[in-house]
């Protein structure tokens, strides 16, 4: 569908291609102003994590531009947790039925795909080594500065900054609008080592997310198409400065990772921590994300979280399915998508946030991979029981559609049924213990306790069912 209305997008990262992707797709002219060199064009893209989880709202958002095969098709599934304990034993702990999985992909393949599927459509045109500079919020312009420090000015009846957690659309924004802004650095940061193939084969169990929790120390690995395992290090900064010498370095790795020792070698761990320094792992929250009919965030540059729950990109090509159904909605009248937009998304992306950084909060104070395990466990078991009516929270993040803030509500239900559940059962127990020591004959006993229990599953049942359905 031809349309004469021309779109500035800031940034060609992955919410800013996939977004261009479909507004080029929709017949908008679409320009993308990138401030890096196109990646397609460089030897190493320095920065940004090396693979992802895709899942899916991901995938969802793939589909809507025709790319969710293609992906699909490069990408590694992962259908458990592999979680690796201390004394080295592994346990699996899959996401889901057969045909629950997530995909492990690669960033930058990810993102040279879009680029290409967007340059496909004659109506759009990306311009790189140009950053962001200036906005006339009132004349709907924008200045971008071009690598000699020339400027190039641009008028558009639509800007989207797609330009990540330290976005500069959003700063402008926030001089010109009361626009409410929060960070949150987190004492954590991260850095990445490659656990490389053995005999040129995987050297762990392939389509599984290999996951070490130690608690304040958790490392996590996602393979590649190369069989390589990109293996991301999350530590407090204060740990990663206090491993200064090559002794300590090895010491902390066999103390807290010792079965990875060998799978990523010593020689890589120790060049790796004395040479890398550990990037910083921000959650930014703002509203709105819009500014009159012509100004809008998205992506990271809206709602940036830290990666506990594998979300961030997820989150941000969910953004642009949002756009799509709004601009369907309201017959691409910017004057009411906009605000809808930020009404409708920022309750989800808040939620996500939130969770990510709960998530993080847990997985850091106390989460062992023995406390991991019973909990996934438990969840597991829990949606056996009541197939119908418990629906584990990373099922829901990760695969459906559910809003991400009806998420959380369905959540605090199903806790606190169990809450419920767990004192009907003391009571029960109790009950029983003085049945017995009243000495009342056992069969009785037994039909008794059979009875309250067939009574207890029916009525979880159908309370689950009331609350949560
Ligand atoms: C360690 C780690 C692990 C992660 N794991 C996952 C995961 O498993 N699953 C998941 O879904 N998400 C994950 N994420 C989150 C994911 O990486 C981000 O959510 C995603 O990259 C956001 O995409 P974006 O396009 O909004 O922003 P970005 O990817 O940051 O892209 C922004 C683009 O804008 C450009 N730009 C910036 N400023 C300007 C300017 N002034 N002018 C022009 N261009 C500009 C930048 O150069 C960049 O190309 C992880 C993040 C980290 C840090
Ligand atoms: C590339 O760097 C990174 C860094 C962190 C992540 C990812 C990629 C991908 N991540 C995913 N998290 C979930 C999830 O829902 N939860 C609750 C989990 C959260 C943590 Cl922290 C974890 F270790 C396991 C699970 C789990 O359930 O497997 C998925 Cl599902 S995928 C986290």
């Amino acid at each position: 569908m031809e349309n004469t209305k021309n779109v500035v997008i800031v940034g060609a990262g992955l919410v800013g291609s996939l977004n261009a992707c479909n507004l080029a797709k929709r017949g908008f002219h679409v320009k993308v102003y990138e401030r890096r060199p196109d990646i397609r064009t460089q030897q190493h893209v320095k920065g940004r994590s090396i693979n992802l989880a895709l899942s899916c709202r991901g995938r969802e958002a793939l589909k809507m531009v025709g790319l969710e095969e293609t992906v699909v098709r490069n990408g590694i599934p992962m259908r458990a947790r592999m979680i690796h304990d201390l004394d080295g034993k592994r346990h699996p702990i899959p996401y889901g039925e057969k045909d629950q999985y997530i995909m492990s992909v690669d960033r930058r393949n990810l993102n040279e795909l879009l680029l290409n599927a967007a340059e496909k459509h004659d109506n759009i045109e990306f311009v790189f080594e140009h950053k962001l500079v200036r906005c006339n919020f009132e004349s709907g312009q924008a200045e971008f500065e071009g690598p000699d420090k020339s400027i190039v000015t641009e008028t558009a009846d639509l800007f989207i900054g797609c330009d990540g957690a330290f976005s500069s659309l959003r700063n402008l924004m926030m001089r010109a609008t009361r626009l409410n802004y929060q960070q949150e650095y987190i004492p954590h940061g991260y850095i990445e080592l490659t656990i490389q193939p053995t005999n040129n084969e995987f050297a762990m169990e392939v389509n599984y997310l290999h996951i070490w929790p130690r608690n304040e120390y958790m490392m996590i690995a996602l393979p590649n198409q190369d069989k390589t395992y990109t293996t991301t290090l999350f530590m407090p900064f204060k740990v990663f400065e206090s491993l200064q010498t090559e002794d300590d370095i090895i010491k902390f790795f066999k103390e807290n990772y010792p079965d990875a020792v060998p799978l990523l070698g010593e020689g890589h761990i120790k060049q790796t921590l004395i040479t890398t320094k550990a990037q910083s792992l921000i959650s930014v929250k703002c509203y709105p994300y819009h500014i009159g009919s012509n100004w809008l965030i998205m992506g990271d540059a809206a709602h940036a979280m830290v990666p506990f729950y594998g979300q961030g990109m997820n989150a941000g090509f969910e953004d642009c399915i949002v756009l799509d159904e709004l601009m369907n909605k309201y017959d691409l009248d910017f004057s009411q998508v906009l605000p809808a937009y930020t009404e409708k998304r920022h309750i989800d992306a808040t939620a996500i946030c939130d969770l990510a950084m709960y998530n993080y909060i847990e997985m850091r104070s106390a989460v062992n991979s023995k406390l991991f395990l019973l909990r996934k466990k438990m969840d597991n078991l829990l949606q056996k029981l009541f197939p119908n009516s418990w629906i584990p929270l990373y099922t829901m993040v990760s695969f459906t559609r559910t809003r991400y803030h009806e998420c959380v509500a369905r959540r605090a239900k199903q806790d606190k049924i169990i809450q419920y559940c767990g004192y009907t059962l003391l009571l029960l127990a109790t009950g029983g213990v003085v049945v017995m020591v009243k000495g009342v004959g056992t069969d009785h006993i037994l039909t008794t306790v059979t009875d309250w229990f067939s009574q207890l599953y029916s009525y979880i049942e159908t309370t689950l069912h009331r609350f949560i359905l």
